[in-house]
């Protein structure tokens, strides 16, 4: 990774050492995913820096703008600033995603700040039946990709309220009827698996829309362990919820739940992970490097 500036915890904080940003832990209890520990540590050791690192490509957006527009002597519409998280299933996206919209908002009270994930944009599951995918759930060719450019050509055009279709984990399905909108926020922030991915028939992709992207890096066998402990905790969650996905494996031997999570995993997961998102690591702004317990031991900011 020869064009990046690789930083060990240590050093990363010093670039924010005199203003930490503030976070009670009632708001990290409210982001945690599903009962996991996000220590202040983190947020002390990595996040400061991180926040104070995009508010200045931030402001750097902000003023080309500016610039730009005095140069055609006419006001344009500024388009908010679009942060991409990517990285595998389960490795951490939603949840650093809402840490970044916490802080971001809690540092810079002034920013309207909205996120979502690119999940909505899959198809459903009866249309991936329809099309034979549906064992390639989260692959390329299971995003109605066509829906998400526009859907950000949208946001990039300055319209009002930009509506978005929403995934629910819960059902492993799309939502049908209920939907996201977009509001003019000064920074989005989108997470998704397909986040940085290149196109497959040379139409736009969703990174080029971005200002700026960040990667989220583990050991595959860590990511296994988040993803079945993840499987294991959503099931009993829904132990008594019929509408649930999950209710029936909850309530069934507990062996044939693990072995169906740990299929998942291997034959889907894993093989998109090694074919379509780890090659997508280094188009990446930002790579965060995590180990067990989801620390972020290393963080690799690429050259300008
Ligand atoms: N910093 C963290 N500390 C502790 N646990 C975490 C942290 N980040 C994520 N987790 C846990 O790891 C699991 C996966 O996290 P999360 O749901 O955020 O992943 P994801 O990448 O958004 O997954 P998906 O692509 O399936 O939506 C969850 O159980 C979550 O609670
Ligand atoms: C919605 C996606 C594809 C991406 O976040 C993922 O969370 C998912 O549901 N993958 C399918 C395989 C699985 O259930 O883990």
């Amino acid at each position: 990774m020869k064009n990046y500036l690789r930083f060990n915890r240590e050093k990363w904080q010093s670039f924010s050492a005199t203003e930490p940003v503030k976070i009670t832990k009632e708001e990290l209890a409210k982001i945690k995913s599903l009962g996991d520990i996000i220590n202040l540590t983190d947020v002390k050791e990595v996040y400061s820096s991180l926040i104070k690192y995009l508010y200045l490509v931030y402001q750097e957006k902000r003023a080309l703008q500016q610039k730009q527009s005095e140069f055609l002597h006419q006001k344009i519409a500024s388009a908010p600033f679009i942060i991409g998280i990517s990285g595998s299933v389960a490795v951490g996206k939603s949840t650093t995603a809402r840490l970044l919209q916490v802080l971001l908002s809690r540092t810079y009270p002034d920013l309207k700040v909205h996120l979502m994930t690119t999940d909505g944009f899959i198809y459903s599951n009866q249309e991936l039946e329809r099309r034979n995918l549906t064992d390639r759930k989260g692959f390329p060719e299971s995003y109605n990709m066509k829906l998400l450019t526009d859907f950000l050509q949208d946001v990039l055009s300055g319209k009002k309220d930009i509506v978005y279709p929403l995934y629910s984990q819960e059902l492993s399905d799309i939502v049908s009827g209920e939907y996201g909108h977009v509001c003019e926020p000064d920074i989005l922030i989108i997470e998704g698996i397909n986040t940085l991915q290149l196109p497959t028939n040379g139409q736009i992709v969703t990174s080029d829309f971005f200002d700026f992207s960040i990667y989220i890096d583990a050991p595959e066998d860590l990511i296994e362990k988040w993803f079945m402990q993840r499987f294991v905790r959503v099931m009993e969650l829904n132990k008594n919820n019929p509408h649930n996905f999950y209710y029936e494996m909850a309530n069934g031997p507990r062996d044939e739940a693990l072995k169906f999570a740990e299929e998942t995993w291997q034959m889907v997961n894993l093989v998109n992970l090694r074919e379509y998102i780890a090659p997508t690591k280094q188009r990446a702004n930002l790579i965060l490097h995590k180990t067990a317990g989801h620390v972020i031991d290393q963080i690799y900011l690429k050259q300008i």
